[in-house]
């Protein structure tokens, strides 16, 4: 398997080529977790997970403390659902999040994503405040050859937009409708309060299957507390991380999963169509571990 910007792969290097676990191992260990992004509690509590490992299993091998971290990171990846739901006709996927981590591009990954499974898709542009995203988001739509639904003047309701995409997708018979809102910040109440109305207009109409926040794999604690604040406005189903190419932060994904609760079903690595994965604990794992 090719080694990921985000892996720990280069960080552990050292680490386990020497020929017994020691204190250095530790201190070692430590400063690759930090430095992925793993944050000072998931650390500590891996470390000490680990440290018993080690005494009840007798070894000085640091192989086995490789394999030991591989498992400890799978079995907490793994404490969640990654599965989307799109089993509704339509399925409705409203995406939110902060400006510019990467929902339109996102959306157009995702877009092509599910047209490889042989869905039918539309996607309708509610980020109705910046002409350029309309643009922006329609240009993705024919990379992925799917259709858009665009606001019929500026400064259209979102909501009347997200309404009409939905409606779009009922009277073609379109599997799923995936709806851009405009990049707000956690913190102003107004804007985080209209997307509570636009969830009930498109309400309606369909239920929304899957209310996905998208993130930047690279903002760290930041990241958290924006997931914290859509999940209390909007009722966030899902996460999809952004931006992990690149990014030496791989441990971010299993720290906002732990400390929010909610899952992380898609992963973004670049910024190409193909570049969108779903999330399978397992492989992310074995990445993050090589
Ligand atoms: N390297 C990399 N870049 C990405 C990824 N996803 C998005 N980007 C880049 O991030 C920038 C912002 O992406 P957009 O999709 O415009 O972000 P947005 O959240 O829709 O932005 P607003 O509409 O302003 O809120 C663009 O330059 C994208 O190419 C990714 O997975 N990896």
């Amino acid at each position: 398997m090719a080694e990921r910007g985000w892996s720990l792969g280069g960080a552990l290097r050292g680490l386990f080529t020497s020929p017994t676990i020691d204190e250095g191992t530790w201190d070692d260990l430590e400063t690759a977790l930090l430095g992925a992004d793993f944050g000072p509690d998931l650390t500590d509590e891996l470390l000490d997970e680990l440290r018993a490992k080690v005494a009840q299993f007798k070894t000085t091998d640091p192989a086995d403390l490789k394999r030991m971290l591989r498992e400890a990171l799978e079995e907490r990846l793994a404490a969640h659902d990654p599965t989307l739901t799109l089993s509704n006709r339509p399925a409705v996927v409203l995406v939110v999040g902060v400006n510019g981590v990467g929902k339109t591009t996102t959306i157009g990954k995702f877009a092509k994503f599910l047209t490889g499974y042989g869905r039918t898709v539309v996607v309708g542009a509610a980020d109705t405040f910046r002409a350029a995203a309309v643009d922006q988001l329609a240009t993705w739509a024919e990379r992925a050859g799917v259709q858009v639904v665009r606001p019929q003047h500026a400064g259209q309701d979102p909501a009347s937009v997200a309404y009409q995409t939905v409606q779009f997708a009922i009277d073609n018979n379109i599997d799923i409708a995936i709806i851009d809102t405009a990049g707000r910040l956690q913190t102003k109440a107004g804007l985080m309060d209209e997307l509570g109305k636009v969830t009930r207009v498109i309400e309606k109409l369909a239920p929304i299957a899957e209310t996905l926040l998208v993130l930047d794999g690279t903002t760290g604690q930041n990241g958290v507390a924006q997931a914290e604040a859509f999940f209390e406005s909007a009722g966030v189903t899902g996460l999809v991380v952004t931006k992990l190419d690149g990014s030496a932060k791989g441990g971010f994904v299993l720290r906002v999963q732990q400390q929010t609760g909610i899952p992380i079903k898609l992963i973004g690595q670049g910024e190409g169509i193909g570049d969108l994965t779903g999330f399978t604990p397992h492989v992310f794992a074995a990445s993050l571990v090589p």
